[in-house]
């Protein structure tokens, strides 16, 4: 690729601080709509800030949610037994363009490698959330990184 880009997502996104106002402007609006909040049905403020961290580590951060909040078979297990539709999932991505357009920076190709992370997770939180809560996923491996040319 002639459009090579140095350094990692997550400082061209702004950092932790940056996440967080993406997590939480993507919450507010999926607690509003009428296709996610009976998803969410469980929904506590501490989902925002765990998001955020999840985000850190995935976009090329510190390692925090593998360090302290249970890693990548802690985040898939999050996912078990809710049984995501396509509708919903597609909903999820529809909020999420919003919420990336007004928080992350104007970045063509930042915003576009951060939506094309979500769509690739989402996918397969889909799938995870086919089986039912209690599940044994096996184990994952480490927790994927994304960067500039996509999954690492
Ligand atoms: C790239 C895509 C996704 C990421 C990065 C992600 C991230 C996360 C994280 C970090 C948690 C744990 C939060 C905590 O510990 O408080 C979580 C839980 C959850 N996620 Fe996702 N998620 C994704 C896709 C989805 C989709 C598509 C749906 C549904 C449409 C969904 C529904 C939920 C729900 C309902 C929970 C909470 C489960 C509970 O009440 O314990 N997620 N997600």
């Amino acid at each position: 690729m002639s459009d090579e880009r140095s350094g990692s997502l997550y400082d061209a996104i702004g950092g932790i601080e940056a996440l967080r106002r993406l997590s939480n402007t993507f919450y507010e609006g999926v607690l509003a709509d009428p296709v996610l909040a009976p998803v969410f049905a469980n929904f506590t403020t501490t989902h925002i800030e765990h998001v955020a961290v999840w985000l850190g580590e995935i976009f090329g951060g510190p390692a925090r949610f593998t360090d302290e909040l249970g890693g990548h078979q802690s985040l898939l297990r999050s996912h078990l037994g809710l049984a995501i539709t396509e509708e919903q999932r597609g909903r999820w991505m529809e909020l999420m363009g919003e919420a990336v357009r007004k928080e992350l920076p104007d970045d063509e190709l930042l915003r576009r490698r951060v939506l094309e992370y979500f769509d690739w997770g989402t996918k397969i939180a889909k799938d995870v959330s086919a089986a039912p809560a209690g599940a044994d996923l096996g184990d994952p491996g480490p927790t994927p990184r994304w960067g500039w040319e996509g999954l690492k």
